[in-house]
């Protein structure tokens, strides 16, 4: 079973190809993550992936019931608290007040946020605390499929390592399913089962690999090995830290 199925997708920006031929399966409990050089189209995908953006060519197909997208700026809304910054991710269902509060307390209490920081606004929280509210608010409605987009690149690195805590609790450890976009191959190395490499010249997915053990249970030793092999001895990675050159000012 497949709960995420991307047949021959292709985009353009511009008259300018960016992906082309890309397929790609996700499996139930499976978090992939997609790693790539800088402009490479891995948010495109993702955003084609999401039903954000319209795809030129091929075809999305979702089995899961719901998803969330969390994206690298919080967007949180300034004029609102924290828990209704939340409870703004339930806004489609039809819940009494109490059931709404009693979802945002667990889910802010599954990423660290305290109830005092929950009658806080956005302006009074540090850039983690605004992180972890964006991340309950995208859990809150109980997506089953999540994505994210660079969540956590601009987050120094322990607070980087508790939130890739959070996305392993409760993404691989619910069962649930995930598209990952990172540039970091440590932290998809430490978070996915799977990773998977898109070419920087529009030329589709290059290939993918497995990561040995589950996530959660990857120590900071095999990961750091891991990664060194994978960018001395395997081919597949030799570009994903190079730059498009055309992005850059
Ligand atoms: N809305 C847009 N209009 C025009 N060009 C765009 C648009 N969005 C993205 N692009 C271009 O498409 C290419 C792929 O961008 P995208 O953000 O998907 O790459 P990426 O692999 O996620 O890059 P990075 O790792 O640097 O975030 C880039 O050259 C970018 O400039």
């Amino acid at each position: 079973m497949t709960m995420l199925h991307l047949e021959r997708i292709g985009h353009s920006f511009l008259g300018r190809t960016v992906l082309d031929g890309i397929d790609l399966e996700i499996a139930p409990g499976e978090l992939v993550a997609l790693v790539g050089p800088s402009g490479s189209g891995k948010s495109t995908l993702a955003h084609i992936a999401a039903g954000l953006v319209e795809p030129r060519q091929g075809r999305v197909t979702r089995a899961y019931r719901q998803h969330a997208v969390i994206f690298q700026e919080p967007r949180l809304l300034p004029w609102a608290t924290t828990a209704d910054n939340i409870a703004f991710g339930l806004k489609r269902q039809r819940l009494s007040r109490t059931e709404r509060r009693e979802r945002v307390l667990t889910v802010a209490a599954r990423v660290a946020l305290e109830p005092a920081d929950l009658k806080k606004y956005p302006a009074q929280l540090s850039g983690g605390m605004r992180q972890r509210a964006a991340i309950a608010r995208a859990l809150v409605a109980k997506p089953d499929f999540l994505f994210f987009d660079e969540p956590f690149t601009a987050l120094d690195v322990a607070l980087k390592r508790r939130m890739q805590d959070i996305v392993i609790d409760t993404v691989a450890a619910s069962g649930h399913c995930g598209l990952f976009i990172t540039h970091d191959l440590s932290e998809a190395v430490r978070i996915a089962h799977r990773i998977v490499v898109l070419d920087g010249n529009g030329h589709g997915i290059l290939g993918s690999r497995s990561v040995p053990l589950v996530p959660g249970t990857r120590d900071d030793a095999m990961v750091f090995e891991t990664v060194q092999a994978m960018l001395g001895h395997d081919r597949l990675f030799a570009h994903v830290n190079d730059c498009d050159e055309r992005s850059v000012a």
